[in-house]
């Protein structure tokens, strides 16, 4: 088998990437202040609040979402008064963890979001190439997809991550505690003489979105439904309620074969026209890992 040689060197800690969700927010400024929990030994941890704009209004972002911006376009675009706040944000984050696609960037980017949806702690990862040892605990969703791709802050990293979830400026100790995990990860990665078998690993791949129902002036028509609702991650079958008219209706599920919902109803997605988002389970096979 395949043996892997990841150099982790340099990780950074994002939060605030969405500066309303207070999880990853409240980590990084304990973690600024103090240290000392995600220090490892011949590993450069940088804890980062990535839109302190946002952060200190308490919304999701300011001018345009950062986690749409780290696209080739807005990175090479000539930096100027005129640009959208989270765009030059983008270009400074990119100078310092990058350059994007470059030997210079960050190895690992660890991005702290919450989600309103009931998913659990979810690792996210935008490609199925990279060979961590995802023997986690927790679900695994994959993002790569030809068309539903979008440039996200830890894109910017060799080796992308990120964690989830809980309500828009609410900080709950449940889902505090269990971010605040995430570090421990760092060892898996970085610590000299650790070794990992090749294994395999189910994850959840992003397969379609789903809008909600709408009428000919694009206003909402239907709620998710109640048997959808908080269900992410449980199995959704041809014929199965998926909306709830407000005229009391039921909306069915009718594509081909069973698929994964999550993000259902996230609040951040009624402006991207998202309800949830379908998924396929499928099982990558990890390479052994192997520390240099
Ligand atoms: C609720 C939320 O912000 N979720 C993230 C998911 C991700 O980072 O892939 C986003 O849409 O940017
Ligand atoms: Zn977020």
């Amino acid at each position: 088998y395949q043996l892997l040689n990841i150099p982790a060197r340099r990780v950074a800690i994002f939060g605030g990437t969405h500066g309303n969700e207070m999880s990853g927010i409240t980590l990084v400024n304990l973690w600024i202040k103090n240290g000392k929990e995600i220090q490892r030994k011949g590993v450069e941890t940088k804890p980062f609040i990535t839109n302190p704009r946002a952060v200190e209004k308490c919304t999701r972002y300011v001018d345009t979402d950062l986690n749409r911006a780290f696209t080739t376009e807005n990175l090479s675009a000539p930096s100027g008064d005129d640009l959208p706040y989270e765009v030059k944000r983008a270009q400074q984050i990119n100078e310092i963890f990058g350059p994007k696609g470059s030997p210079d960037a960050y190895d690992v980017i660890f991005d702290l979001h919450n989600t309103t949806s009931n998913m659990g702690c979810t690792l996210i990862l935008e490609s199925s190439k990279d060979h961590f040892n995802l023997q986690m605990i927790c679900p695994v969703l994959l993002t790569e997809h030809p068309l539903l791709k979008y440039s996200t802050s830890r894109s910017v990293a060799k080796h992308p991550i990120e964690v989830g979830p809980q309500p828009q400026g609410v900080l709950r100790s449940n889902i505090f505690e269990s971010m605040r995990v995430c570090p421990l990860t760092i060892d898996g990665l970085c610590c000299v003489g650790l070794e990992f078998p090749p294994c395999s690993v189910d994850v959840f791949r992003v397969w379609d979105k789903m809008d909600y129902p709408r009428d000919t002036n694009g206003n909402i028509i239907a709620m998710v439904h109640p048997n959808l609702q908080d269900c992410d991650w449980e199995p959704l079958n041809p014929g199965d309620p998926m909306f709830q008219m407000f005229d009391g209706t039921t909306v069915r599920y009718e594509g081909v074969g069973t698929v994964y919902p999550t993000f259902i109803n996230e609040a951040a997605y009624y402006e991207k026209q998202q309800a949830f988002v379908t998924t396929r389970r499928e099982t990558l096979v990890a390479g052994a890992i192997k520390k240099a």
